[in-house]
């Protein structure tokens, strides 16, 4: 059985009178350790699609299964539990505490999760040993969105969400980023799902889905995937 399965899902928000589909029915299976791309144009349920899957949001009607788990079926509580334990975020912003070192960042994240891996290993998977110290306004944007990485992957997560995370760098920073959120996923075996508008990227993953209006578009399984250095854009 495949690790994340989305069953019939479908999100409606409402405003006022008018009701937005931000995904519509959609099924989609995402298998243990792969590295998967989610493309679509602005409003087109990307977002919407990591939320659910990081338990952040409630599907209106479907299934939604990550692991064991039923996260469809979660209350609040079990939600919080699933969120700090099964899942690592990173976001386009990196979201670090300004007074706290890189080191004691991530440290946060160690101190409220089960199984992590230290904080110190965290930030030496990231090469950024020998910035332990520093605090975020004395580190550059690739640096930070390293740190977030870290922050995200001490807790080993099964599941690493990515939204827009290379949005705020320049190409040759995001591309690093990029290099990374892959060796990582291949090293520790954690399940990426990455969120992007860059389409440069989809030849690196392992399984491609493109949205479009909520609803799925394209699924592509790719067996020889690039690795994300020979990634162009
Ligand atoms: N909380 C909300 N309330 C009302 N509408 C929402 C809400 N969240 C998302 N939407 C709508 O749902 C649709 C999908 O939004 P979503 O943010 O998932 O798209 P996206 O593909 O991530 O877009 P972008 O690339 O611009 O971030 C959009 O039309 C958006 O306006």
């Amino acid at each position: 059985m495949s690790f994340i399965r989305f069953t019939n899902v479908t999100r409606e928000y409402r405003s006022g009178e008018a009701v937005i589909r931000a995904l519509d029915n959609v099924s989609l299976e995402i298998e243990n350790g792969q590295f998967t791309v989610i493309l679509g144009p602005s409003g087109s349920g990307k977002s919407t699609l990591l939320n659910l899957l990081g338990g952040m949001d409630y599907a209106s009607s479907g299934d939604i299964q990550v692991g064991k788990r039923r996260v469809s079926k979660l209350n609040e509580q079990e939600l919080t539990v699933y969120r700090r334990h099964d899942i690592g975020f990173v976001f386009q912003f990196y979201n670090l505490i300004p007074n706290l070192t890189a080191y004691e960042n991530v440290d946060i994240s160690v101190k409220l999760s089960k199984a992590p891996i230290t904080a110190k290993e965290a930030l030496e998977a990231v090469g950024l040993s020998q910035r332990a110290d520093n605090l975020p306004a004395q580190m550059s944007g690739g640096e930070l969105q390293r740190v977030s990485i870290a922050r995200a992957l001490c807790k080993n997560p099964k599941l690493l969400l990515c939204d827009e995370p290379t949005a705020a760098l320049d190409s040759q920073t995001g591309k690093k980023v990029l290099v990374m959120l892959q060796s990582m996923s291949r090293k520790y075996g954690n399940a990426v799902v990455l969120v992007t508008h860059n389409a440069a990227i989809a030849p690196a993953a392992d399984r491609l889905i493109r949205l479009k209006d909520g609803r799925i578009e394209e699924i592509a399984d790719n067996k020889n995937p690039v690795g994300m250095e020979e990634v162009e854009w």
